[in-house]
């Protein structure tokens, strides 16, 4: 069970809660995932360190996307949201107390006090009324029994973050359906976070805390569904296996309904000298 480090602040565990509601709603978090384990509703929100971009990097703060703040994964629980003992919906799952993971909130509004805020198209020129609407990022933590029972570091498949989002009315392509560009940039933006989770929680870099950055080398994107103006949704990221300097991911969307309505692929690559 996880210690409630208290930080508590009405709009953060409202925002827990929140999610909880939306992953309830989803009926998703009680199977059994990729990892074999299965999910328990701790949901708890993030604190965030502030960080500036120290000096040996000078040579890239010009530009935006290679811009990154490593301490944004650093979060301290806050709140359990449920018990491991507690009523689970998921009647047919007999391995509730067999616990697996809880989700961290990245705060983006510590993203928004970043010298990021302005020229970020997520959080900056594209957020608002009838835009991105929202864009709220999770990371996914195994609890200790789960990293017990499965070490970290290994190549195999499972879930790093989640991102609940919705789109307002005035990013359309064809009239009243989002336009796929927006749909890859939440996309990017996610496996972006994803990688940068994974750089902070695991042993899978040589040494995470060295403040190795990545960009996007390649992103494939599968539209299968249209997604209409004002929806809401849930992008999953998928880590699914390094090589080297080479990290690679999957990401599905998916409707309120669960629906997938579109899939995507992405290949991070660490930069050779940050
Ligand atoms: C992933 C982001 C994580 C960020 C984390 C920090 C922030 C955290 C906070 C908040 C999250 C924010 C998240 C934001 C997310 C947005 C990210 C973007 O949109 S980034 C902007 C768009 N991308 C560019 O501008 C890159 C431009 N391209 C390049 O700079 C180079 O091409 C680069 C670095 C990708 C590779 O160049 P080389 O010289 O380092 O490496 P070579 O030798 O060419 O390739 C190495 C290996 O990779 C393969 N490779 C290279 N490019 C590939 C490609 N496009 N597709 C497939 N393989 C490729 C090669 O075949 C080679 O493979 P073999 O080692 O031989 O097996």
């Amino acid at each position: 069970m996880m210690q409630s480090h208290i930080r508590q602040s009405g709009a953060a565990a409202a925002a827990a809660v929140a999610l909880f509601s939306y992953c309830t709603a989803f009926g998703r978090e009680g199977k059994k995932e990729e990892n074999g384990s299965v999910g328990v509703h701790h949901l708890v929100a993030a604190a965030l360190v502030e960080w500036r971009p120290p000096r040996r990097h000078a040579a890239i703060s010009s530009a935006p996307l290679t811009s990154f703040y490593p301490n944004l994964a650093i979060c301290e629980p806050i709140r359990d949201v449920e018990s491991d003992n507690d009523d689970d919906d998921d009647d047919n799952d007999d391995n509730d107390s067999d616990v697996g993971f809880y989700y961290l909130r990245m705060n983006p509004k510590e993203v928004e006090r970043t010298s990021l805020s302005d020229s970020h198209a997520i959080f900056g020129a594209l957020s608002g009324t009838g835009m991105i609407e929202r864009y709220d990022i999770y990371r996914r933590v195994l609890d200790d029994v789960a990293v017990e029972r499965k070490p970290r570091g290994g190549s195999s498949r499972r879930e790093v973050v989640i991102v609940n989002l919705s789109v307002g009315d005035k990013l359309n392509g064809h009239g009243g359906i989002v336009h796929g560009g927006i749909l890859s940039l939440l996309f990017d933006e996610a496996m972006g976070w994803a990688y940068e989770c994974l750089r902070h929680e695991d042993d899978w870099l040589d040494d995470p805390s060295s403040p190795v950055t990545a960009v996007t080398a390649n992103l494939t994107v599968d539209f299968r569904a249209p997604f209409v103006e004002g929806s809401e949704g849930v992008i999953r990221v998928y880590h699914d296996e390094r090589k080297g300097r080479k990290i690679y991911f999957t990401a599905k969307l998916e409707s309120k309904d669960g629906e997938e309505m579109a899939k995507g692929s992405f290949l991070a690559i660490r930069m050779k000298y940050l």
